[in-house]
């Protein structure tokens, strides 16, 4: 895991990003953000990582492998500049943060026709010392079918203007975010007590046609209460 230092660079001057941010859910936190990057942000990432993509891993207790029965898709680390560097920055200063936490490196997720990742946890759970508080799934492309993102755990609200973000037409259960480029989902994995959110088990549902690509930034805690 590659973690990232605090911004010391005190110059960093970041083009302001009118996003808009709405409560999914209080419990677990759930936050949908439209318009967390702009178009140039994105294109900027994509253009630059095009040549980084390789196969993606699983993390498994102990063997770390390509599994193509739990995870198609391929992963690039962008180069840490200036323009992720204010994605880092943005991602750091929305969000509730103490001491001691820090940011896991920004990682792209490139998903092809029949690309997905089956439901899992983004958090390693209590017998890790340190582990993702949160995550903000962006996508920063999404010209495709297929390629929501499921919460099985969630609930749809009654509110019918959520439709515009999630599939309400969708007959499984749970919840399924729409990719929507430059839009994110933030949600917290770890409760106040260090526990797991169990309604924070999610999958990156089949791409169908097209192409997918995401966006993680993994904000972690400070060391667990052992
Ligand atoms: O691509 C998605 O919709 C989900 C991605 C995801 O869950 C992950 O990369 O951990
Ligand atoms: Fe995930």
């Amino acid at each position: 895991m590659i973690f990232i230092e605090p911004e010391t660079e005190t110059s960093l001057q970041c083009p302001f990003q009118p996003f808009q941010s709405y409560i999914f859910s209080e419990t677990p936190p759930v936050v949908y953000v439209a318009s967390f990057v702009s178009d140039e942000e994105a294109q900027h990432l994509i253009q630059n990582s095009q040549q980084m993509f390789t196969p993606a891993y699983v993390y498994g207790s102990g063997n770390t492998q390509i599994d193509t029965t739990s995870r198609k898709s391929h992963t690039a680390i962008p180069e840490r500049d200036h323009v992720v560097r204010c994605i880092e920055q943005r991602a750091r200063v929305n969000q509730h943060w103490e001491p001691g936490m820090t940011v896991e490196a920004l990682s792209m997720q490139r998903y092809q026709e029949n690309g997905f990742f089956r439901h899992h946890y983004d958090s390693f759970g209590e017998g890790f010392k340190k582990d993702r508080k949160s995550t903000l799934n962006v996508f920063l492309h999404a010209n495709c079918t297929g390629g929501g993102t499921h919460f099985p755990y969630l609930r749809i609200p009654e509110d019918k203007r959520w439709c515009q973000y999630i599939d309400c037409e969708s007959d499984q259960e749970g919840v399924t975010f729409k990719p929507i480029a430059g839009n994110a989902l933030f949600w917290e994995n770890i409760q106040a007590d260090g526990t797991v959110w169990p309604e924070t088990l999610h999958a990156g549902m089949p791409v169908l046609s097209g192409t997918k690509i995401g966006l993680n930034i993994w904000t972690w805690t400070k060391d667990r209460v052992m």
